[in-house]
């Protein structure tokens, strides 16, 4: 077993994140040695597509006489569901798992977040294991937010709850269709754009795109980008401050991916255009000139589409965006720009968005 490539140590939680190509056909030993207390049974909670591809791997890695119970998750953001949260909580309970059980969640941040919060929720909490297997799955598997879709917005039911661990298999990542990357990417780039501009510029010079990115270069991507999560989870786990930055794009993202209904975009690119968003109205905001028009130079030759989805208005859009949860007394919140790297979480006059939007050709 090789150390962890990184420590998430917060005030109240400390996990560890492993990053190697091939960990799936060790995950047992490295799942045992993460859980300090002893354990009662196991219960994978998988991604059918994942499953298809990597669940034997998966098994034989456990000892003949400690096989963990499998359910499978439908691929796809309606999976966020209380429908399917309710039934997982059953599948548990029929299993039985007790409180000495551990979730080991296998998938994109479809299957982490819901998971996770089935864990947090099931006999007041229990332990949990996030093994990703998506790009964006690097963002979702660490911090600890889990949780489930409303109709009426993105992640608005959902719990802080830490994983024990972190085990991500990098070489699970090249099954990965390239929507897949795109979207996962997209987190990549908010992590330079929001905390190391340094990180921004390796990228636009080693990822040009997704295919074959080199093991070593996915890997170190993957510490770096995490890194910049990891700090800001490790100075405030539970958003009271400046963990909002890592909600950079996400106001509008939100707002899209629900409005649209989920899965119509995916994640990462609603939050793609909403990044290019919040670039311009940082802006107006604080009369500067950010490089936004290299970023979306670079981020369309990876083929994003920055500009916002038609056939949507701008007051819906602001309507969803007031239900976001950085919101405050009714009004919106936006994570914006100061100057690259240099975040602030503040509240945006509704004109002044409202302008923006049908500047950018949404319907008022
Ligand atoms: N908790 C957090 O901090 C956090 C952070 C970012 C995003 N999220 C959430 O994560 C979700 C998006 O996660 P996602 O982009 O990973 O989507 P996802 O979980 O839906 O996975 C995307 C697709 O990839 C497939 N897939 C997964 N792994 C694969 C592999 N190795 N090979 C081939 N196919 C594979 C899945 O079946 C699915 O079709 C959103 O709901 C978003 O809100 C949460
Ligand atoms: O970890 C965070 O904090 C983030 O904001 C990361 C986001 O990329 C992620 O999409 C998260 O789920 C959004 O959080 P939410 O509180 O706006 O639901
Ligand atoms: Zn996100």
């Amino acid at each position: 077993m090789n150390a962890p490539s990184l420590t998430i140590a917060s005030e109240k939680n400390s996990y560890p994140v492993f990053i190697q190509g091939g960990l799936r056909h060790e995950c047992f030993s490295y799942i045992r040695e993460a859980l300090q207390k002893s354990v009662s049974s196991y219960m994978i909670m998988i991604d059918e597509n994942v499953a298809d591809l990597y669940l034997a791997d998966l098994l034989a890695s456990f000892p003949e006489n400690i096989q963990p119970t499998v359910t499978k998750i439908a691929s796809g953001e309606g999976s966020k569901s209380i429908e399917k949260f309710s039934q997982l909580l059953t599948e548990a309970l029929e299993v039985p798992l007790d409180r000495q059980s551990v979730i080991i969640a296998v998938g994109g941040g479809v299957t982490g977040d819901l998971a996770g919060y089935v864990a947090a929720s099931y006999m007041r909490g229990i332990r949990f294991i996030q093994m990703p297997t998506t790009l964006l799955a690097h963002d979702s598997s660490v911090g600890g937010k889990t949780g489930i879709n409303h109709p009426l917005g993105k992640n608005l039911i959902g719990a802080f709850h830490a994983p024990s661990a972190v085990l991500y298999d990098s070489d699970m990542l090249r099954t990965l269709p390239e929507t897949e990357w795109r979207s996962g990417f997209a987190e990549v780039v908010k992590h330079g754009f929001i905390k190391d501009t340094a990180f921004l510029e390796w990228l636009e010079k080693k990822v040009m795109s997704f295919s074959d990115i080199p093991s070593d270069i996915l890997n170190e991507m993957l510490r770096r980008s995490i890194a910049v999560k990891a700090e800001i989870v490790q100075e405030d786990e539970k958003e009271n401050g400046v963990r909002a930055f890592l909600n950079y794009g996400h106001t509008l993202g939100h707002a899209l991916e629900s409005e649209l209904g989920y899965g119509k975009l995916t994640h990462g690119e609603a939050v793609a255009i909403g990044m290019a968003f919040a670039h311009k109205l940082s802006e107006r905001v604080f009369h500067t000139t950010l490089p936004t028009k290299t970023h979306e130079i670079y981020m369309t030759k990876l083929g994003y589409q920055l500009s916002i989805p038609e056939g949507i208005s701008a007051a819906s859009l602001l309507q969803r965006m007031k239900l976001d949860k950085k919101a405050e007394h009714n009004r919106i919140r936006f994570v914006l720009l100061e100057e690259m790297g240099k975040p602030v979480l503040l509240p945006v006059e509704e004109q002044v968005v409202l302008d923006l939007l049908v500047s950018e050709g949404v319907n008022a």
